[in-house]
């Protein structure tokens, strides 16, 4: 049974979860934001602005949507939508577990491959969802988010058509049979967070620097070939297929920029959540990342230099807490030559 109006508790309204649960609550659904105090009071004070690429602008006044900042709020929910970096998702989870009622389905929108699967452990017995947010959302202070990367949300069918609860204007969601495929194709997309926060740049214009997509383009192979390995068939997030893309990657900059203007539209402004992660000074999902690489090779017996070199890299500048490292390619070729992993 579809509930028409669904309590909807957005667990870890940040970047992605203000951008969604606000065209959510832009369009009549009942949402109710849990968030940190510093976020909270931003939305209570300017409402949120949602814009994207396509010149999107859509206001939800602060009375439009519920700000708490109380997990107790999980009590009332039918519907949680799990926003929180993959470092958090345990924290989150037995929140929800202690809070939410056992009917309130759960859906993860979250990158990695193994956050459902961990609020499955952690929430027996209840309907949780994988999901997979392909775009981008950039946050511009003041209660604004901007989505600067186009693209469908997809999450795991089941019961109860929640695809449709969450396709509302602005906001598409699709239901997939296969989400685990459609979250590996968006895990290789991934891998190049950490690439983008290293060089300090914005994607577009980092992956105008040949040298920077021919790096992005061995670590996706090195990659590719562990995950097939284990017998994992990625979708591709893109309409070329995760096989072709470091091939696509390694094209000269003006065939590169033609094509990939075809396949993905990205806002200059545009910078991976990692880069935020790194520049706010916080933990980073490299662990979800490139460390899934590196344990599932080590498993599988194939070396994955290029991943592991990058994992240091990124938990260096993390400890070294001085914001983005601004890199360039030829030094993490540099550290590939040179450390323990080559
Ligand atoms: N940003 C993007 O463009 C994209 C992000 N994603 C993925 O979506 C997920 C969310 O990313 P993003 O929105 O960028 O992350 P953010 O860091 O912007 O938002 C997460 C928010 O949750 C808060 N939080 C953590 N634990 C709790 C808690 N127990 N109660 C209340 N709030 C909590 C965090 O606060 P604090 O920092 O203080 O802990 C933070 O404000 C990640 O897996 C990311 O990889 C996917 C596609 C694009
Ligand atoms: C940029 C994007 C959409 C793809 O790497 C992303 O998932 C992120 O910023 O975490």
């Amino acid at each position: 049974m579809v509930n028409s109006d669904p309590h909807i508790v957005v667990a870890g309204a940040g970047s992605i979860g203000c951008f969604v649960g606000g065209l959510l609550a832009a369009s009549g659904r009942n949402v109710t934001l849990l968030a940190r105090p510093r976020i909270a009071a931003e939305i209570r004070a300017h409402g949120l602005t949602l814009t994207d690429l396509d010149g999107m602008a859509v206001r939800v006044s602060a009375d439009a949507i519920g700000i708490s900042t109380d997990p107790a709020i999980l009590a009332g929910a039918d519907m949680v939508l799990v926003t929180v970096k993959s470092r958090d998702t345990d924290a989150i989870g037995a929140v929800i577990n202690t809070h939410a009622p056992r009917s309130a389905q759960v859906i993860s929108l979250q990158n990695g491959v193994s956050n459902g699967t961990a609020l499955r452990s952690l929430l027996p017995a209840r309907d949780v969802r994988a999901g997979m947010v392909p775009f981008n959302v950039v946050p511009m202070g003041q209660g604004c988010y901007h989505r600067a990367v186009e693209g469908d949300i997809v999450i795991e069918a089941g019961p109860g058509a929640l695809g449709s609860v969450l396709a509302v204007p602005g906001l598409a969601c699709l239901e997939s049979r296969e989400i685990e495929n459609v979250q590996w194709g968006k895990f290789l997309m991934n891998l190049n967070n950490a690439l983008n926060a290293l060089s300090g740049l914005p994607i577009k214009a980092q992956l105008k620097d040949r040298e920077w997509r021919k790096l992005m383009a061995d670590q996706w192979a090195e990659a590719l070939r562990v995950i097939h390995r284990n017998g994992i068939r990625p979708v591709s997030s893109t309409p070329v297929s995760v096989s072709v893309i470091p091939w696509v990657l390694r094209l000269p900059t003006g065939v590169f920029t033609r094509v990939a203007s075809a396949m993905l539209k990205i806002d200059p402004q545009a910078r991976t959540s990692m880069s935020y992660d790194l520049m706010e000074r916080r933990p980073t999902e490299i662990a979800a990342l490139q460390g899934v690489v590196v344990e599932m090779g080590r498993m599988s017996g194939i070396a994955t230099p290029i991943n592991a070199m990058v994992m240091d890299v990124v938990n260096t500048a993390e400890l070294a807490g001085e914001g983005l490292p601004n890199l360039t390619p030829n030094a993490l070729r540099r550290e590939l030559a040179e450390g323990p992993q080559a």
